[in-house]
């Protein structure tokens, strides 16, 4: 696969997308065309359990949308790949994918973070919903994660200032699994990718599926959800696999038949 605004990876189970937009990283159309298209390939891969996304070429993981492409839209011109469509994707996507953010990430850049499932931040970095600095709002579906994620009262004081929430916050605040020195982020979401890799595919993609759908709906909808996924996974070879490696005291190998 050929691409031209981010750069692919697969490695030991799992594959790494890296952003690769200079100066910024932004997020104009082709980088979204590309991150589509490379999702596609992924999905259909099932050599690849893990996603890792993170930013090359670039002091900040991700400065947001493509600023200059926003007259366009002014105009009514519609993006071919609209933003909130892709990280609803990335947000539904049957394997894990994690956020590896070596810089700080601003607007559209943290909304691509927080749609996706786990996230490893950078000491130095801090992570933004800025969109408001520009009269605009965070249009990719941060004004329903956040809140979602961290809490309505915290998350409107990000949206509604524009200033960013710093590492030790987003730990506390919950917002991401690790905060790690930058020049470590990428090593700490590779071991997690390649341990991931190793999991039951067919369960990994259930819980997803489980919370993901769930967290927006009743309980009683959400443990109907769920019960599906247990039907499935109890159905599969990897649970037989997984209670006979137990009995016999060995690493399971999963399919993900
Ligand atoms: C629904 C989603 C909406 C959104 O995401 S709205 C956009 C939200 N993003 C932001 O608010 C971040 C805007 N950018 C910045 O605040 C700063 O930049 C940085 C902190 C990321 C980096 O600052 P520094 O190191 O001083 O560099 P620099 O001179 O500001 O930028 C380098 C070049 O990159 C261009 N650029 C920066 N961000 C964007 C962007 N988001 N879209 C398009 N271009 C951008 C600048 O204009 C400049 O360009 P040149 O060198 O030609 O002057």
């Amino acid at each position: 696969m050929e691409f031209e605004k981010i750069k692919l990876e697969i490695t030991d189970g799992y594959a790494v997308l890296y952003l690769n937009n200079p100066p910024v990283n932004a997020l104009g159309q082709k980088v979204l065309k590309d991150i589509q298209k490379a999702l596609q390939e992924i999905e259909k891969n099932p050599e690849i359990r893990a996603v890792i996304i993170s930013g090359e070429g670039s002091k900040v993981f991700c400065a947001g949308a493509d600023i200059t492409e926003f007259a366009d839209r002014a105009k009514g011109i519609l993006p071919e790949v609209e933003g909130s469509v892709l990280f609803r994707q990335i947000e539904l996507f049957p394997k894990p994918v994690i956020a590896a953010l070596n810089g700080s990430s601003y607007g559209g850049g943290t909304e691509l973070a927080i749609s996706c499932h786990l996230r490893i931040l950078a000491a130095e970095a801090s992570m933004a919903l800025t969109e408001v600095k520009l009269g605009i709002i965070p249009g990719w579906g941060g004004t329903q994660r956040l809140p979602r994620l961290i809490g309505k009262t915290k998350a409107l004081e990000v949206m509604l200032t524009g200033e960013p929430i710093t590492a030790e916050e987003a730990l506390k605040y919950g917002l991401v699994n690790k905060v790690v020195p930058k020049d470590q982020v990428l090593a700490e979401a590779r071991a997690l990718a390649a341990k991931l890799a190793k999991g039951a595919p067919i369960a990994m993609r259930e819980i997803l599926r489980a919370v993901t759908l769930g967290l927006d709906t009743t309980i009683e909808e959400g443990l109907k959800i769920e019960k599906e996924g247990s039907k499935i996974v109890f159905s599969s070879e990897d649970a037989v696999e997984g209670r006979t490696a137990f009995f016999e005291k060995r690493p399971p190998n999963f399919k993900g038949r």
